[in-house]
């Protein structure tokens, strides 16, 4: 039986197999904004993505995903509370069933409907499997996702979705600039976690957007129209699929705001 989120291979299971999912510093986690400590040394973000690197869309079973070229320094992330440079590899998302859940972070308790992973890896490795072993190997911004008004940038990831309903469906997908995606302001909080899925990998420095951006329900229904099952199977929908927060053991979150 392989990892999932249900009740017998969800998250309170996965230590079974990954027993790092009781580690020192795995993800999710709250973020309490009275508890973050403001560092001013903290840098703005630089993320700079390349549209051309647009790869794939696939279903791998537990989210949808977009693949990057990474043979390149076209796409990366520098500066923030990183040093050197981390090339995007793949964003996904983790959502609920309702629009009352899905987020992985959650701040001081509050659920949003969804949330954006952009997953970098860190060049001073040979590639990102390589990296994603390391402590400093991965760098990954998340950005909530708010149910509001309808989001323009997001429509032609969900009109790909009808070519990969089931796990393991897989189609191209070529010229998809991610930072439409992102918030306006780019204020983050900051601290040293893991992977959120197996095998939680505790190489990843976490960069959470403070502000959401919008989604629509109509457009949260069409996440909830994928399948964690393949074709041929039960079918069964693509929801609550998000690891609930983490202790945090200690770790310091900072904020890159005041
Ligand atoms: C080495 O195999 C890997 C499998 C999954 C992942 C990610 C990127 C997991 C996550 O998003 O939580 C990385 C490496
Ligand atoms: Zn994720």
């Amino acid at each position: 039986m392989s990892w999932g989120y249900a009740e017998d291979n969800g998250p309170a299971k996965w230590v079974a197999n990954f027993p790092i999912a009781d580690g020192p510093r795995q993800s999710p986690i709250d973020i309490v904004p009275g508890e973050a400590s403001y560092d001013a040394g903290l840098k703005p973000l630089s993320i700079k993505y390349d549209p051309s690197t647009c790869l794939d869309i696939l279903n791998n079973g537990h989210s949808f995903q977009v693949t990057f070229v990474d043979d390149n320094d076209s796409s990366t992330l520098t500066d923030g509370p990183i040093s050197g440079t981390y090339r995007l590899k793949q964003f996904h998302f983790h959502w609920g069933a309702a629009d009352d859940r899905g987020s992985e972070h959650t701040v001081a308790g509050t659920k949003y409907a969804a949330e954006l992973h952009l997953v970098h890896w860190n060049t001073a490795y040979p590639s990102f499997g390589e990296a994603a072993s390391k402590p400093d190997g991965l760098a990954v911004v998340g950005v909530f996702l708010q149910v509001g008004a309808e989001n323009a940038s997001l429509q032609r990831l969900l009109d790909a979705f009808d070519s990969i309903k089931t796990k393991g469906s897989q189609t191209s997908f070529a010229n998809f600039d991610p930072s439409t995606m992102l918030p306006g302001c780019l204020d983050y909080w900051t601290y040293d976690g893991s992977l959120t899925t197996p095998p939680l990998l505790e190489s990843v420095t976490w960069i959470v957007c403070k502000e959401p951006v919008s989604v629509s329900p109509e457009q949260m229904a069409k996440f909830r129209s994928l399948l964690f099952s393949a074709d041929g199977e039960a079918e069964c929908c693509m929801m609550d699929n998000y690891r609930p927060p983490q202790p945090l053991k200690g770790r310091p979150v900072r904020a890159s705001f005041q």
